[in-house]
């Protein structure tokens, strides 16, 4: 009955989309293949599920007993599979509905081509969603939205129990992409060849900015799917074959090795159509890490790694989610960098990213190139723009106008999600302010109970918006369960603080986790927040609540903004997180007497923490956070032991001159802990993280200038000058 259909997408470039809800649902998914396969006989078919869960593999069985060739992908793993595309997508929802995985899947289907979402019921039992459960109840606010939104939307063919709706669309309004070699082009042709899009032509063209003299920057920007990393590729294959000595050694970082995947594919291609010999270098996972040609190399590295290395060029892709306090490191310490970087995509908007490229405009060579075709499928795919409205993958925060009166209220879920513009307004803000949103935060937006949700206003817009959920008030046997290492999800905070700091008692306190709290970036620094964070502390007081805090990953402005509201740094994980990127703090803002006295008691053993283990645990960290850590934290030790005289004359020896900083480092870090545990005197906060880099975390001196945006004489003379403060003081 949709050969038809299928037919036109497959002269049109686009793809359908097919969503089965039914209890029937194997009968009438391949009611549909059956259709396709009339099309197209002999499709590449990918297949996603979770080979662990309840009956998934005997589902798999059913499709590979019908079809041949199928890849099956464990959604756990999707990621490694991101360059990948399909002709059929099938996706298993029977355990498991998740946003997350849907829209990566989803992405892998060429234009011409189908995908299936097969489930019995969205909304019973589903994995993820169970995840968002609480005091056993959780909404449906997304699931619903999901369904009403594929009804309404064309291309989407929608099998609702029995119920069938499905609104054609045309191959009359795409639009395909084509290559469009230069008429005299720079780079060989062979390359030009391989691009499938007017728009990688153009990236390989004007890339060559890069080869210019001094230090210059390449920012390539685009939705997802448009080429970027397969057109870098193909460049840098250009750079080992013409400029081996100038670009001797190249580094890709990017917040997964996965993401660069794409770039190292393409880089090969290139080379083999340039017919360059080359050696690849695979970890034993297949990964392809480096690639030689002759002395040059091309290498993948963690953005961490990436920051103290030293090389020609770096390419950071997915710029955008390694954090703009990342980036600006890298950009600092690297002459030739490009940027590749995702915009509406599903990974964030990046607006915050776009204003800070334009800003790097006016201080380095820079050029931006911008993507518009999709490589899979035509410009104006119907599924495309299905996702985009469904998963909200381009929201954005309003324009406000008139910033003159602000108001702050409360909205329910059910009122947030029954109003579409509002809710692409708010979730807009989270988007913008946030680079880490995806689309599983709107499920959590949707379907997480006892939630609640505050907005700041102002021209009758949203400006500002917090999410807060319930935490604590545990049961006994919840407390013991965690303390005996038991996962509780859903109390992040007195899980963190039962499991690690020992402290029991906190479990029972009574707290409100600020989960999220997001300002429009246009309007961030206004007081907005702290207005908001006001409010919260109202409402929490008239409930009686002991307690508010956050959990983030560590970043200096954004802890700055919780200590200004006077919440009280508690915690600070000793792992990085690695997906995140970064070392989780937790604060909290106390407000009974009891959470006072247990905030205080874990504030200084956290202090106690960071200046006995900066140099093995927090080596990493940005020494300015950890000097915000320090100064914000209680002290429970009282340092008035008597100051060795030796330790004295040693450091004046030191800063006359006549001894080396080793040799007196014994000396130098008796002071440091001395200052930050009795704080007799306020020092300027660059000279406080000179000593934090280089006398608590063990940096050198070249590091710890890498750190701090300074030199490394510049780091020695702060350290010199805050040393003598010290022995002023402390003598
Ligand atoms: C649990 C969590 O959600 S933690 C994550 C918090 N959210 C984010 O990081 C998203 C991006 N940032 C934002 O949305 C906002 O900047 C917020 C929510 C952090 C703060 O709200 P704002 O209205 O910008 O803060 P407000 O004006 O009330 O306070 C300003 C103080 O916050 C700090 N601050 C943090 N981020 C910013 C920022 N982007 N711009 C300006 N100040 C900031 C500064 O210390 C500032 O004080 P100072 O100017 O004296 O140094
Ligand atoms: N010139 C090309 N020839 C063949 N396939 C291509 C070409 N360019 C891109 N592709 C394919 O199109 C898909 C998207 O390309 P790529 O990963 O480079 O896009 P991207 O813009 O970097 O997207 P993402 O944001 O998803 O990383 C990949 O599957 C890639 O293999």
């Amino acid at each position: 009955m949709f050969e038809g259909y299928f037919e036109d997408a497959l002269k049109g470039y686009y793809r359908h989309l097919v969503i089965v809800n039914s209890k029937d649902y194997i009968n009438k998914v391949f009611t549909i293949i059956d259709d396709f396969l009339k099309i197209n006989p002999r499709p590449k078919i990918i297949y996603g599920f979770h080979p662990w869960a309840y009956k998934a593999k005997d589902r798999l069985k059913l499709f590979k007993d019908r079809l041949s060739d199928i890849i099956d992908i464990d959604y756990s793993n999707s990621e490694k599979f991101l360059g990948q595309s399909a002709d059929l997508i099938i996706l298993d929802s029977v355990n498991d509905f998740r946003p997350n995985y849907i829209a990566r899947l989803i992405d892998m289907v060429k234009g011409g081509g189908l995908a299936i979402i097969y489930s019995d019921n969205i909304l019973e039992n589903k994995l993820y969603r169970n995840s968002l459960t609480r005091k056993g109840i959780v909404k449906d606010l997304f699931e619903r939205r999901f369904i009403l939104e594929a009804k309404k939307h064309r291309g989407i063919i929608l099998i609702n129990g029995d119920e069938i709706s499905f609104i054609p669309y045309s191959s009359a309004e795409t639009h395909r992409a084509f290559k469009k070699i230069p008429k005299y082009p720079r780079i060989p042709l062979v390359l030009h060849e391989l691009c499938l899009s007017s728009d990688q032509n153009k990236v390989l063209e004007e890339s060559l900015f890069i080869t210019g003299e001094g230090k210059r920057v390449v920012v390539i920007t685009a939705a997802r799917g448009r080429g970027k990393s397969a057109s870098i590729g193909l460049f840098l294959a250009y750079l080992l074959y013409k400029y081996q000595e100038k670009f001797n050694n190249i580094i890709i970082t990017s917040p997964t090795y996965y993401s660069s995947q794409e770039i190292f594919n393409f880089l090969i291609k290139g080379l083999e159509a340039l017919k360059v010999k080359f050696k690849k270098i695979t970890s034993r996972d297949g990964k392809i890490m480096k690639i030689k040609v002759g002395e040059s190399r091309v290498k993948w590295l963690s953005p961490d790694l990436a920051k103290n290395e030293d090389g020609d060029l770096i390419i950071i892709d997915e710029a955008a989610a390694i954090g703009l306090e990342n980036l600006d490191y890298l950009i600092r310490a690297w002459n030739k960098v490009i940027l590749v970087s995702t915009i509406h995509g599903y990974e964030g908007s990046g607006k915050a990213f776009l204003k800070y490229i334009n800003k790097l405009k006016n201080s380095v060579l820079l050029k931006h190139i911008k993507m518009e075709y999709p490589i899979r499928y035509a410009k104006g795919d119907p599924v495309e723009k299905y996702l985009y409205d469904v998963l909200l993958l381009d929201a954005e925060a309003p324009e406000i106008n008139d910033f003159s009166e602000m108001s702050i209220s409360e909205v329910t879920q059910e009122e947030l999600f029954a109003n579409d513009a509002l809710l692409k307004n708010v979730y807009g803000i989270l988007v913008e302010a946030h680079y880490r949103n995806s689309p599983d935060d709107l499920m959590l937006l949707g379907d997480m109970a006892f939630q609640r949700i505050i907005i700041a206003w102002s021209d009758n817009k949203p400006i500002g918006v917090a999410q807060i959920v319930y935490e604590g008030e545990l049961e006994e046997s919840q407390i013991l369960d965690i303390s005996n290492g038991i996962k509780n999800e859903g109390n992040l905070i007195p899980h963190r603080i039962i499991k690690y700091m020992r402290l029991l008692e906190f479990g029972r306190l009574k707290g409100w986790r600020i989960m999220r709290i997001a300002v429009s970036p246009e309007h961030q620094g206004k007081g907005i927040g702290s207005k908001i964070i006001n409010e919260i502390i109202n409402k929490a007081k008239d409930e009686k609540v002991d307690w508010l805090g956050a959990s983030f990953i560590a970043d200096y402005s954004v802890l700055k903004f919780w200590i200004k509201n006077q919440f009280i740094p508690i915690y600070l994980s000793s792992i990085k997180n690695e997906g995140l990127n970064g070392y989780s703090v937790i604060v909290i803002r106390p407000l009974s007497e009891k959470a006072k006295e247990i905030a205080i008691n874990l504030s200084s053993l956290l202090k106690d923490k960071l200046l006995r283990t900066s140099h093995q645990v927090y080596f990493n960290l940005n020494p300015l956070i950890i000097v915000q850590l320090l100064r914000n934290t209680y002290s429970n030790q009282i340092a008035d032991y008597q100051t060795p005289q030796i330790y004295l004359e040693k450091i004046k020896a030191y800063l006359d001159g006549k001894l080396p900083y080793n040799s007196v480092a014994e000396a130098s870090h008796y002071f440091v802990m001395k200052h930050f545990l009795v704080h007799k005197i306020d020092l300027e906060e660059d000279l406080e993280a000179s000593l934090v880099a280089r006398v608590l975390q063990g940096k050198s001196w070249y590091h710890a200038g890498l750190m701090l945006g300074l030199s490394s004489k510049e780091v020695e003379k702060k350290v010199k000058q805050a040393l003598a403060k010290l022995i002023q003081t402390y003598n």
